[in-house]
């Protein structure tokens, strides 16, 4: 027996033989300890979301689920604070579900009262384990706006995001999806974790399609944003935003970071990474800026505007290198978190309904250039985006579709101002100090909506436009940007990125299960957000034979 067993079961043998009192008075002061531990900062709870909130409000999404007749939904409404569609305990946060006009009530107008301000802070004590103090708070407060507008006017604008788009090169990296060697070193960066084994020399291998496509969406978005020093000095940068993403949730309820699991533990070492590989980074971008002499002499030339400018703004507003780290790693997170899990869901989708491949490539052939049909390695030369945003509806429809089924959308605004919310009979004073969140996803998978809603429809979004009489994809009820004036800014991006990774992958890739037969789709977990695969799934993946002559051939 190891010390620690036997200590246990004598303090078991202990407990044991108290009375019934002092047992009662021990557990209570146990509850008591693990609750202030878990919500360390409820005393700061008017600047910070509470860390119940989420949780409470994954409650109140599975009791309105469910038959609303059980004894736990019937107590918790009857304790409730407000009725209707307003749903949650205490002052301090409240859960929105059902509340018909999210869109007004967080538009710009509102946005005096309603704000986001405090996801930055936040963020930072929670995410980054920074100490609360006055000083960092200023500093977060004074530079939300020159933190956000070169986000919003790149990524959320149709010129910005082409030419961001255009960085990324993606007719030449969807050439080389798959190198066809097992050797790391001929391999691309985005198969490192794939698991990749050769099948069939130069035509055929076998990879684990998750991990494959998630590291390619990130291998294409990273370096139009950050250039590639970042990606290239960070040998286990991609792996370990994976990894501190898995803890993500946990420090969002304030979870301990030494609490005792592999996970967290793996995560917090991914975030310390993460850190330390941003922070010298930054220090690289501000060398350049300032004309100095760059550390490594490393070329900082490719550097996305949006960078520098945050830069500028972090060091006008005298952001420290540890601080300047977790700011740009919130951006490195906002911009791959998100994207590749759902790109990872659509090319799945894609491959895995039959017929829908063949259907795709027709529909986008018109707007991606092949090379020359007698290479022997077949490529793509250009990728007209703004074509396949306009005339490809049938491929936005799966988008949406495949938003609608693997990723569930929530916002979250903090109130700062008193305000009055109209909703039905009920008038609502929700007052400064507060949080209301609101997770659009509540309806995805409502069945007067969208009916057979856990089966994946390819067109169900398309709508017949009563103009032009052509089938158009609208979004319809869903929400997968958030609401109002400060939903997701980087969507014009991101719709642009999915739309022409699809296209491109589908036109050049043939993607089957492994062993043949029927595709298995895995179990969905985790959300809100996107969600996460059950386990992997092992493809083969072949160059795509075209008109009877393969491509390698
Ligand atoms: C499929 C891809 C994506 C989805 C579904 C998505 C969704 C969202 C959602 C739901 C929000 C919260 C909005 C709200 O509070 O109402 C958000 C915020 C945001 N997103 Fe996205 N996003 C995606 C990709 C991107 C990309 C590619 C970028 C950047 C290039 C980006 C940048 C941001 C930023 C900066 C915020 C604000 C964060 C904050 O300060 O609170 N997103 N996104």
């Amino acid at each position: 027996m190891t010390v620690e067993n036997s200590i246990v079961q004598h303090a078991l043998t202990v407990y044991h033989d108290l009375s019934t009192a002092t047992k009662a008075t021990l557990a209570i002061s146990i509850a008591f300890i693990l609750y202030r531990l878990l919500f360390r900062h409820e005393s700061t709870r008017r600047k910070e979301l509470p860390a119940w909130g989420p949780i409470e409000m994954g409650l109140v999404m599975y009791l309105l689920d469910g038959a609303r007749n059980g004894i736990v939904y019937r107590v918790y409404s009857a304790i409730r604070r407000y009725g209707g569609s307003f749903y949650g305990i205490s002052s301090a946060n409240q859960t929105l579900i059902g509340y018909e006009d999210v869109d007004r009530l967080f538009s710009s107008q509102m946005n005096h009262a309603l704000s986001i301000e405090w996801h930055g802070y936040g963020l930072f004590l929670r995410f980054f384990g920074f100490p609360d103090t006055p000083t960092l708070k200023k500093k977060v407060e004074s530079t939300f706006k020159p933190w956000h507008s070169p986000i919003e006017r790149v990524f959320n604008n149709d010129a910005g995001a082409t030419a961001a788009f255009e960085r990324g090169n993606l007719p030449k990296i969807v050439s080389e999806f798959v190198s066809f060697s097992q050797e790391k070193e001929k391999m691309k960066r985005w198969e490192l974790r794939a698991d990749i084994k050769v099948i069939k020399q130069g035509e055929a291998v076998e990879a684990n399609l998750s991990a494959l496509i998630m590291d390619f969406g990130a291998c294409f978005t990273i370096p139009p944003i950050f250039g590639h020093d970042l990606l290239d000095r960070n040998p286990h940068l991609i792996e370990d935003i994976w990894k501190f993403d898995h803890v993500v949730p946990l420090l969002f309820i304030n979870m301990p970071t030494w609490a005792p699991f592999k996970v967290m533990k793996e995560g917090i070492e991914a975030r310390k990474r993460l850190l330390a590989g941003v922070e010298a980074f930054s220090r690289r971008v501000t060398q350049f800026q300032r004309g100095e002499k760059v550390d490594d002499g490393a070329d900082i030339s490719d550097v996305s505007d949006v960078v520098l400018e945050r830069n500028t703004a972090l060091e006008r507003n005298e952001w420290s290198y540890q601080e300047r780290a977790a700011s740009e790693l919130l951006v490195l997170f906002a911009s791959n978190t998100n994207t590749q899990p759902v790109l990872f869901w659509l090319i799945l989708y894609i491959y895995s309904t039959p017929g829908l491949v063949n259907t795709l490539r027709q529909e986008v052939a018109p707007f991606i250039t092949l090379s020359d049909s007698h290479h022997d390695k077949k490529g793509i030369t250009a990728i007209n985006t703004s074509g396949l945003s306009r005339e490809c509806q049938l491929l936005k429809s799966i988008i949406l579709e495949t938003l609608r089924l693997a990723f569930g959308a929530v916002s979250t605004r903090f109130v700062k101002r008193p305000i009055t919310v109209q909703d039905g009979n009920h008038n609502h004073k929700l007052y400064p100090g507060t949080f209301l969140s609101v997770p659009h996803s509540f309806f995805q998978r409502d069945p007067s909506l969208y009916p057979d809603p856990h089966k994946f429809v390819p067109d169900r979004f398309l709508e017949t436009d009563p103009s032009s009489g052509k089938l158009v994809a609208k979004y319809g009820k869903l929400r997968p940007w958030g609401a109002g004036a400060s939903m997701c800014r980087g969507r014009v991006f991101a719709e642009k990125e999915l739309m022409a990774i699809g296209a491109a992958l589908v036109t050049l890739w043939d993607i089957s299960p492994v062993g043949g037969g029927e595709w298995t789709v895995p179990e969905m977990v985790g959300g809100p957000g996107p969600v996460k695969p059950k386990e992997e799934v092992r493809v083969v993946i072949k160059r795509r034979v075209f008109g009877g002559v393969s491509s390698s051939e």
